[in-house]
């Protein structure tokens, strides 16, 4: 008996493990999710400071003062931001002040330069202003110890501005998973090569390193390795043994029946179960854990070679747990919408079939697009939707409603 997909959804989900933290350093920090709450180290402001460029008083010694009868104070310090030595206001003076200088220790209020006459050795004051003024007192942003951006936060420009304030130079977030894709197959050809006939050009692995690097992965595509279980062996040690580290592998090709299934020859009953799963396209798949030479174990997701079925197995199965394990929610959406034409879906399997979804009068339908089979690339690459035909469903007529996954990432 075949395994349902969302069995298989679940076996794959297992591989994955929780997200780990790293810290990079704020300038790196942009689109990150913090992996822990971030706790204000220091109050901000630090200290009492000035909100204009004014005059520093004691607000009672210029309460009588009005546009028409000022009060002169004479001016005692002059205080530019930067300013680091203590300093303090005597009654029934004045000290000259910028916009974020440090508030003499006596001073209660700031008045604007704007209400005075501005002068240096002396300053006529021509208004009152309330106790605390113009004055930005320490902690009136945020105090030591609370809470300044919560795990799970996505940081913008603002949340690492104030990261930045609080003094800190990096941050800890959720690590992407790194992903090495290996494709398999004797009959492939780099581009820029001559083809013979029997041979085809690799699309897979710059395909799916593609798709792992939209979803968020830090995704890298290894060289193909021909049907020889050895070389495959080898290019698989030496991936689990790059220095760059790998979380995930993830293989596509030589994984169904055949006589030269390279990945199933090489990994079947070590770790790494082979299936179908009932489905279409995506029938063959594999998955499960392997050892590096040094007894390392590394989740590998064996996708099967058909190109359609490499990339829709990637998207049924692989999309949404890793995008979890970096923290990311799973940002497909599904909608139900109109057919346009019929669909007839094999008994017993679950169908993924390609899909162009529109609105028409107001109402969201979907064109299916190219066959069912697996080796339609162009459809896919036209589609922005996955058509899903549910197992117990053969046949949809037009104007049924169909369910469907959306799968443009506006990378386009
Ligand atoms: N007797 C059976 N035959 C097949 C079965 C089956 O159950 N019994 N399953 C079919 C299904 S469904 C699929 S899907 C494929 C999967 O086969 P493999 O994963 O073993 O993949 P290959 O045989 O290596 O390749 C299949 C197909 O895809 C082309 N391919 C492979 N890799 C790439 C690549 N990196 N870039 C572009 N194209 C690639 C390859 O040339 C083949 O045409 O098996 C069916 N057969
Ligand atoms: O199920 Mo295979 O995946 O048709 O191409």
């Amino acid at each position: 008996m075949m395994r349902t997909v969302s069995e298989h959804q679940h076996v794959v989900a297992g591989l994955f493990p929780p997200p780990r933290a790293e810290v990079v350093p704020l300038a790196a920090a942009l689109g990150r999710i913090t992996a822990a709450d971030v706790r204000a180290t220091v109050d901000l402001p630090g200290f009492d400071n000035s909100a204009m460029d004014g005059y520093a008083v004691r607000a009672v010694d210029i309460a009588a003062a009005a546009e028409d009868s000022p009060v002169t104070l004479p001016v005692s310090a002059d205080i530019p931001a930067g300013r680091t030595d203590p300093l303090y206001l005597d009654p029934g003076t004045a000290h000259r002040i910028m916009t974020g200088s440090p508030l003499p220790s006596g001073a209660d209020a700031v008045v604007p330069v704007e209400q005075t006459d501005a002068g240096l050795q002396s300053v006529a004051v021509h208004a009152s202003v309330a106790q605390g003024a113009s004055v930005r007192t320490a902690g009136s942003d945020i105090v030591v110890g609370d809470l300044a951006i919560p795990a799970g936060t996505v940081l913008h420009a603002p949340a690492i501005g104030l990261l930045a304030a609080l003094g800190l130079p990096g941050v800890e977030v959720l690590a992407p998973v790194r992903v090495v894709v290996v494709s398999t197959g004797s009959e492939l050809v780099a581009a820029g090569q001559p083809l013979r006939h029997g041979q085809i050009y690799e699309s897979n692995g710059v395909m799916l390193t593609s798709a792992l690097s939209e979803a968020g992965a830090i995704a890298r595509q290894e060289h193909f390795v021909p049907d020889d279980v050895a070389q495959f062996r080898e290019r698989l040690d030496a991936i689990i043994t790059d220095e760059r580290g790998c979380d995930l592998i993830v293989t596509s090709g030589g994984v169904s029946a055949g006589a030269y299934e390279v990945v199933k020859d090489a990994l079947a009953g070590d770790g790494v179960e082979f299936v179908k799963v009932a489905m279409q396209p995506g029938m063959p798949q594999g998955c499960g854990r392997i050892r590096g030479p040094d007894g390392q174990s590394v989740p590998i997701v064996t996708l099967p070679g058909n190109p359609v079925s490499a990339q829709v197995s990637f998207e049924v199965f692989l999309r949404a747990p890793l995008r979890r394990a970096m923290g990311l929610a799973d940002d497909r959406e599904r909608t139900t919408a109109e057919l346009t034409a019929p669909l007839h879906s094999p008994a017993g399997k679950r169908q993924f079939r390609r899909g162009i979804i529109r609105i028409e009068d107001g109402r969201v339908v979907v064109d299916p697009i190219g066959p069912p089979s697996s080796h339609h690339l162009r459809y896919l690459a036209a589609a922005n939707a996955l058509i899903d035909v549910g197992t117990d469903t053969e046949n949809l007529a037009r104007g049924d409603l169909a369910e469907v996954i959306l799968i443009d990432d506006g990378s386009a």
